[in-house]
């Protein structure tokens, strides 16, 4: 089972605290040299105990503002005040030595310009569950900000701040993850719901191990 028919690269999206990273180090553990996660520029410091050249690639703003002169990058945003690029290079078969398939875990303005740079991938799109309440009108996006809420709050990696800042993008993301043209979604192939992890994850497995399919999603 450990060669994916489509070799094509993975993106996986979604709002944050929603679960994209665990299923990633699920799938990566579970097939080992099967799948590489790209490696993007920051301009921020590496903090203890990342490694350049397998967290980050490093750069100084000066360069990666040359990067972005040269149309080195299929993404980049500016984040808490420091710059985050995907390059053209680290997707490419050819940095990628043992033929691994390159996941990019990115968000939603990334995939945005990844789609405007006519970057042939498969998008997967992770949705959060409507965690069930007592208020029987609560409406379906109070319902998942509670659960991103809870997720953001359990793995205490941020501050309130920053947990109320991705909350508060996390609508407009999913509403543009889970829209519908025609009965398919229309910026993803797949959309998987993270509601129980290993079910998420088979459906995430089955759907990296499935036939070939091209791409028809919209920018
Ligand atoms: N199905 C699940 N049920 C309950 N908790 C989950 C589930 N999936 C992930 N979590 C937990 O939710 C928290 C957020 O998950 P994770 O860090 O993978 O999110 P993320 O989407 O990668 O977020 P970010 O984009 O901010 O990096 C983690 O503490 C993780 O253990």
């Amino acid at each position: 089972m450990d060669k994916p028919t489509d070799r094509r690269p993975i993106v996986i999206a979604g709002p944050s605290g929603v679960g994209k990273g665990t299923l990633w180090t699920m799938l990566r553990d579970r097939h080992p040299n099967t799948f590489s996660l790209s490696i993007s520029h920051t301009t921020r410091a590496p903090r203890t105990g990342e490694v350049r050249g397998v967290h980050y690639h490093y750069v100084t703003r000066e360069e990666f503002k040359q990067l972005i002169d040269q149309d080195a990058f299929i993404e980049h945003a500016e984040f808490g005040g420091n710059l985050y690029g995907t390059s053209r290079e680290a997707t490419r078969p050819a940095v990628n030595k043992d033929d691994k398939i390159i996941v990019l875990d990115i968000d939603i303005e990334g995939v945005k310009q990844v789609k405007e740079s006519h970057f042939n991938a498969r998008y997967v799109f992770i949705k959060p569950p409507s965690t069930p309440s007592e208020k029987a009108d609560e409406p379906e996006e109070d319902r998942m900000r509670r659960t991103l809420e809870k997720r953001l709050r359990g793995r205490a990696s941020e501050s309130e701040e920053q947990i109320k800042k991705r909350l508060d993008r996390a609508l407009s993301e999913i509403t543009y993850g889970i829209a519908l043209d025609d009965g398919k979604y229309k910026h993803f192939d797949t959309v998987i719901e993270n509601n129980e992890l290993e079910t998420a994850f088979k459906n995430l497995e089955s759907w990296v191990y499935g036939p070939k399919e091209e791409s028809t999603t919209a920018q």
